[in-house]
């Protein structure tokens, strides 16, 4: 008899990136084995993740191992670290550790407290020379992100949610955006893995959580079952749509620019919109703005400046970017 399919589901999509994660491994003729780690938490999603990470890897010569992340924000956070580790070891992932990181203020709590995560794995993946690393987020995370974008008023990039590939040499991979929440659970019962639920998740104090437990079900009460999966295939076309317009963006870019931190205003006007705001935010952030704090607003005011006004005006931007219309330029520096 062959595993629950919930099981099958979870490491058919593990064996997926595998493949992929060897293939590139090999491409660079690298001849050690690859070492790909799991970022857990302790949750169901990255439990089943390290499940399905532990019974592969051995199958296709891959090393694996796991990480968890101690923010050090609850009391007795060091204890549950330790306890994830030990969850890893069991699952025969070696190497598996605990790191400890300082949780900022920048941009908010839950913001400071991923951007000290990312950076802690980034540096457990570059002192292991680890290959990848996965990341559990699920389908229904997917269409999470694509709702609170669309509540937000985002463009297609932001609607494009995550990227099933991301960081630094692609480093980061996300098997189980085609997978849903309720498979990841089961497959943990079904294995009998112990998991740990953030109260986070549950605390209605957070949007994400209202989202997950009040905004998400009555819209599938109000249009039926179907509404993750497709918000989720919502995420893959404006992935696509955002990848051409990015590359749109890019082509256009090197004929509008003129001597450093100007853009010609006459061939800004002259692209369509999804285009030029493109454009304008490359050029923003290349004058120094941080991308993080760059919002869809922002950008519709520099727009604004080419469309609306004729001959002067300025403003300023995050990161102290000032941008201003001079004639036929559009100038954006920083100071
Ligand atoms: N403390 C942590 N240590 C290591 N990895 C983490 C940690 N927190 C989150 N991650 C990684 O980021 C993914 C998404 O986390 P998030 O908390 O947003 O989602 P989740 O749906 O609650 O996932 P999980 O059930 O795995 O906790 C996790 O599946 C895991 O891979």
């Amino acid at each position: 008899m062959g595993p629950h399919p919930a099981v099958a589901a979870i490491r058919l999509a593990v064996r997926r990136v595998l493949h992929d994660v060897l293939n590139r491994h090999c491409a660079q003729a690298r001849t050690e084995p690859p070492l790909v780690l799991v970022a857990c938490s302790g949750g169901a999603d990255s439990m089943a993740l390290a499940s399905a990470l532990a019974f592969e890897a051995p199958r296709l010569g891959v090393r694996a191992g796991g990480v968890t992340v101690d923010h050090g924000l609850q009391a007795g956070s060091d204890l549950r670290a330790a306890e994830v580790v030990l969850r890893l070891r069991s699952l025969h992932l070696d190497p598996a550790e605990a790191v400890a990181v300082r949780v900022g203020k920048e941009g908010g709590p839950e913001a400071a407290a991923r951007d000290a995560r990312y950076a802690a794995l980034d540096a457990a993946a570059e002192r292991h020379g680890a290959a990848a690393v996965l990341l559990g987020h699920t389908r229904d995370d997917q269409a999470e992100t694509v709702l609170l974008g669309l509540a937000r008023g985002s463009g297609t990039r932001s609607l494009s949610g995550m990227a099933a590939t991301t960081g630094h040499l692609g480093r980061y991979r996300r098997p189980f955006l085609g997978v849903d929440r309720q498979t990841a659970r089961t497959a943990c019962l079904i294995q009998s893995l112990p998991v740990w639920d953030d109260p986070h998740n549950t605390d209605p104090a957070y949007t994400r959580s209202r989202l997950r437990h009040e905004g998400l079900p009555a819209l599938e009460k109000a249009l039926g079952k179907g509404v993750v999966e497709a918000l989720a295939r919502t995420a893959q076309l404006s992935r696509d749509d955002a990848d051409a317009l990015d590359s749109w963006a890019a082509d256009a870019e090197r004929t509008i620019r003129g001597a450093e931190g100007t853009l010609d205003v006459a061939g800004l006007f002259a692209l369509p919109p999804a285009v030029r705001r493109r454009v304008l935010r490359r050029a923003v952030i290349d004058a120094g703005a941080p991308a993080g704090s760059l919002f869809a607003r922002h950008i519709e005011e520099v727009d604004r400046l080419i469309t609306a006004w004729r001959g002067q005006g300025a403003l300023n931007l995050p990161g102290r970017v000032g941008v201003r219309r001079q004639g036929g330029r559009l100038v954006i520096r920083q100071g």
